[in-house]
């Protein structure tokens, strides 16, 4: 036949990857160009350093001489380079977005309002037919014309640009009913090997992101080989390829971000100290009178801890969601028990506990991570060989928490994760703004803890799939057998438990039980006017909302957050353990969601009363999870009142929605980066997109983001990774969250709230539609809000935030009022 098609020959030892030097400009994407690498170990060969760690003659003199090749992150706002590029002579340049931009500008584009914004949409690009046009469009060689390409950008290049720039690619955007606008979507130099993409080839859902990055590389490649005499100033070094070393010094990777995706080999794993034991009731629920569905679990919670200090019920309430299989119950009082309540100022546990030497930490979070390890256990629960109805097997591996760390993690603690945020631009819209006089910020925030988490070596798991009950207890290995641990005494607690035809018990929980369910639930509406809630008015919070657009107009933000709170007195302080579970319940009966919680400390006389819908994190040992989904929904209305085509349609409408796909793509991509941080590079991926998952009242778009963790990265650091939720930032998250400042404040509202198990799992949901009851009980806080993007309407997100609080506030309203009124 003849073929002239080269044939690799085996032999020969693979291309070096091309060295990359990555310049973030603190974009919440950057990390997702991995996964345009098709070959992981490749990644050992970057480093990826933020605009601002070193100064730009570090980085000529120390960095670029190492590297082949440098990539220039997207990122919010503007980003000159041009100073930068005209004081030296660079490798070959491929930037992303803002990386695109700052090259134009560079050569004295003008880099201006685009005439459409576009963020978390999807748009056709056509780029000039490259087999036609030889080398001007090598970036898009074998890419098909037109191809789809997510953007992120409020600004654009000017067109026409300067001489030395040549357009390769474009967009047409409609700009009115009858016009279009023509949108450079990508560039290169007249002679430099610089290339720009105004659009987002990390994206998950753009095509070709890959095929491009192939194609950079080829003329990387091209370019060091064309053989560069010594001192030809277009070599940074002045050296050609086959003198180059082919290997990025190892001096030259620590100059980069811890963050960055690392191949570090695994630890040997540390001896277990302690073993899970589990006793398994099969099938208890539906035999037990105090248990049955219509007197549910509550009953036995209360029976169990009414005169606990401190307790916790992780309440799966959504029965029959997929979420909702296990329900975890417990306190913090057994033995090794302990609680570190007031973290906000000086974050030093209360607990003497040990950690595992080394320099002492000093944030919340490095002290989390010192001390689960103290209690790593044997991840394989043990039979509890004193009972007979232990049947080993039949525990189900899904149950993920053994035992542990169980609490809430504030908003505000990403002061320790993100670094203090910028002084200066004080909130403008916050509790000191409404106009009916609310309680004064300072007051409501002193009362709470920033963080509070219990550590529990007991405790109780139902199974609402098998109608099961599962006791665990932790016991020191291999000192203790169950027998000798003091941790036994779970038993003689649920003793109860193995007693459940017990009559007495029966009567005294249904007597309980009675009590709490006898406040038939309010139905009153949310009114933003009712004399005893502080709100922002609308009229504040859509001078908020204005703002926010305004920054994303000057491509500061593609999406913020904005939130706001609601607070209010309550008639009767909520005192001791069963008030404040009889309050939970109200909230419960009222919104039952899968990752809803009820925490109690009675010492710092907090409470938390969750009925979250959403889950931020969760890691099962070794693979990590998130979702996000709370952002697309829509109510299906009643069944009576709704035809099946009708529903369908609903699913459907919401399906192809524009601005919830945009809302959806945006969170999930900021996440993918999130998660890049800690799992390995090849293993991020996207199982669900967008899909429509449908509920008794609602269809909501559901994605899913899963990783698996790198060797010797635990759940907490993985946390302090992703921390705060990306869905209650926005996207760019640093620049949002510096914006938020301004706008806004928080507390423990939007963080999240979930177990940190012994064996290294953890399940974190996120702190919306959650009350706290903070001030010795005498108040009630909320918070909500939304995210804003170019398609918001400022009144409709308003009233989405009234929807949001009316999940929650028809079960308190009739709570709320001061001493003096009278009871209605
Ligand atoms: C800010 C909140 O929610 C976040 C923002 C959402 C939105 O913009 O629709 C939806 C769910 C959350 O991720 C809240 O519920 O308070
Ligand atoms: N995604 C980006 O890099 C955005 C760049 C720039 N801030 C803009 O909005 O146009």
């Amino acid at each position: 036949m003849g073929s002239s098609i080269p044939i690799p020959t085996p032999t020969l030892a693979r291309q070096a990857a091309p060295r990359v030097l990555i310049i973030d400009n603190y974009d919440s994407y950057t990390h997702n160009l991995f996964h345009l690498w098709r070959d992981e170990q490749d990644l050992a060969q970057v480093v990826l350093i933020r605009n601002d760690q070193y100064d730009w003659d570090h980085v000529r003199t120390r960095i670029l001489p190492h590297v082949d090749a440098v990539i220039i992150s997207p990122g919010p706002g503007r980003r000159d380079h041009g100073a930068v590029m005209g004081a030296m002579v660079l490798p070959p340049i491929f930037g992303v977005c803002l990386g695109h931009q700052a090259i134009a500008a560079a050569f004295g584009s003008e880099v201006k309002q685009a005439p459409a914004i576009f963020h978390g949409q999807v748009s056709l690009v056509h780029h000039a037919d490259a087999s036609a046009n030889n080398h001007t469009n090598a970036l898009f060689q074998g890419i098909p014309s037109p191809f789809r390409a997510v953007r992120y950008h409020s600004l654009s290049v000017h067109d026409p640009l300067p001489e030395s720039i040549i357009p390769i690619a474009w967009t047409h955007d409609a700009v009115s009913a009858t016009e279009t606008a023509r949108v450079v979507m990508a560039l290169r130099h007249r002679t430099l090997p610089l290339y720009g993409v105004q659009f987002h080839p990390e994206s998950v859902c753009t095509t070709a992101g890959r095929s491009m990055l192939d194609n950079f590389f080829q003329m990387v490649d091209d370019y060091w080989c064309q053989s560069v005499p010594t001192s030809t100033p277009s070599s940074p070094t002045g050296l050609a390829k086959t003198q180059r070393p082919s290997t990025l010094p190892i001096a030259v990777q620590e100059m980069g971000l811890k963050g960055k995706p690392g191949l570090a080999p695994p630890a040997a794993a540390p001896a277990p100290q302690f073993s899970v034991y589990c006793q398994a009731l099969p099938g208890i629920m539906s035999k037990a009178t105090f248990i049955s569905p219509d007197r549910d679990e509550s009953a036995l919670f209360r029976h169990l801890y009414s005169s606990s200090p401190a307790a916790f019920w992780l309440d799966s309430a959504r029965k029959g969601s997929p979420q909702s299989r296990f329900s975890y119950f417990g306190d913090f009082t057994g033995s090794g028990a302990c609680t570190m309540p007031k973290l906000s100022e000086n974050l030093r546990p209360r607990s003497s506990s040990s950690t595992n030497g080394g320099d002492p930490p000093t944030t919340f979070w490095q002290w989390l991570a010192h001390w689960l390890p103290d209690v790593e256990t044997s991840s394989v629960l043990q039979p509890w060989e004193t009972t007979e109805l232990d049947i080993a097997n039949s525990i189900p591996t899904a149950l993920a928490f053994r035992c542990g760390l169980v609490g809430i993690m504030g908003y505000d603690m990403k002061a320790e994760t993100m670094g203090a945020s910028p002084s200066g631009d004080q909130p403008t819209v916050s509790l000191d703004t409404p106009s009916n006089s609310p309680p004064s910020t300072t007051s409501l925030s002193t009362s709470w803890p920033d963080a509070t988490f219990g550590f529990t070596d007991r405790c109780v798991t139902l199974d609402h799939d098998t109608g099961s009950i599962y006791l665990l207890t932790l016991v020191r290995t291999p000192t203790h057998s169950p027998a000798q641990s003091p941790s036994l005494s779970i038993a003689d607690t649920i003793g109860l438990g193995l007693n459940y035809a017990d009559d007495d018990l029966d009567r005294r929980i249904s007597r309980t039980q009675i009590s709490s369910s006898s406040t038939k639930p309010p139905t009153a509406p949310l009114n933003s006017n009712d004399v005893h809630v502080y709100t922002t008015p609308r009229v504040d919070y859509v001078r908020a909302i204005e703002k926010s657009l305004d920054y994303i107009q000057r491509g500061e933000s593609y999406e913020l957050c904005l939130t706001t709170p609601l607070v209010a007195p309550l008639r009767q302080p909520i005192r001791g353990f069963t008030q404040a579970l009889d309050f939970y319940l109200r909230v419960r009966r009222h919104n039952p969601a899968p990752y809803a919680a009820f925490l109690y400390w009675a010492d710092i006389e907090l409470v938390i009363a969750s009925t979250s819908p959403e889950r931020f994190l969760a890691v099962s040992v070794s693979d990590l999870e998130a979702k996000v989904g709370e952002n697309g929904k829509v109510e299906r209305g009643p069944a009576e009142n709704t035809t099946d085509a009708h529903d369908q349609q609903l699913a459907v409408d919401l399906a192809h929605d524009v601005k919830e796909r945009a809302e959806n793509l945006m969170i999930v991509d900021l996440i993918r980066h999130d998660l890049f941080t800690d799992c390995v590079p090849s293993s991020v991926h996207v199982p669900h997109l967008m899909v429509i998952e449908s509920y008794q009242t609602v269809h909501q778009m559901v994605t899913t983001v899963r990783g698996q963790l790198r060797p010797q990265v635990g759940a907490v650091q993985c946390l302090t990774s992703c921390f705060p939720p990306g869905s209650m930032t926005g996207a760019p998250k640093h620049r949002s969250v510096e914006i938020l400042e301004t706008l806004e404040t928080r507390g423990l509202y939007s963080g999240c709230l979930g177990y940190f198990s012994v064996h290294g799992a953890m399940d974190m949901s996120v702190v919306i539609r959650t009350t706290i009851v903070g001030n010795q009980g005498s108040q009630v806080y909320l918070g909500a809000g939304g995210a804003i993007t170019v398609l918001s309407d400022p009144d409709r997100e308003y009233d989405e935030v009234l929807t949001k609080f009316s999940a929650v506030w028809p079960a308190i309203r009739d709570l709320v009022g001061t001493p003096n009124d009278t009871v209605a």
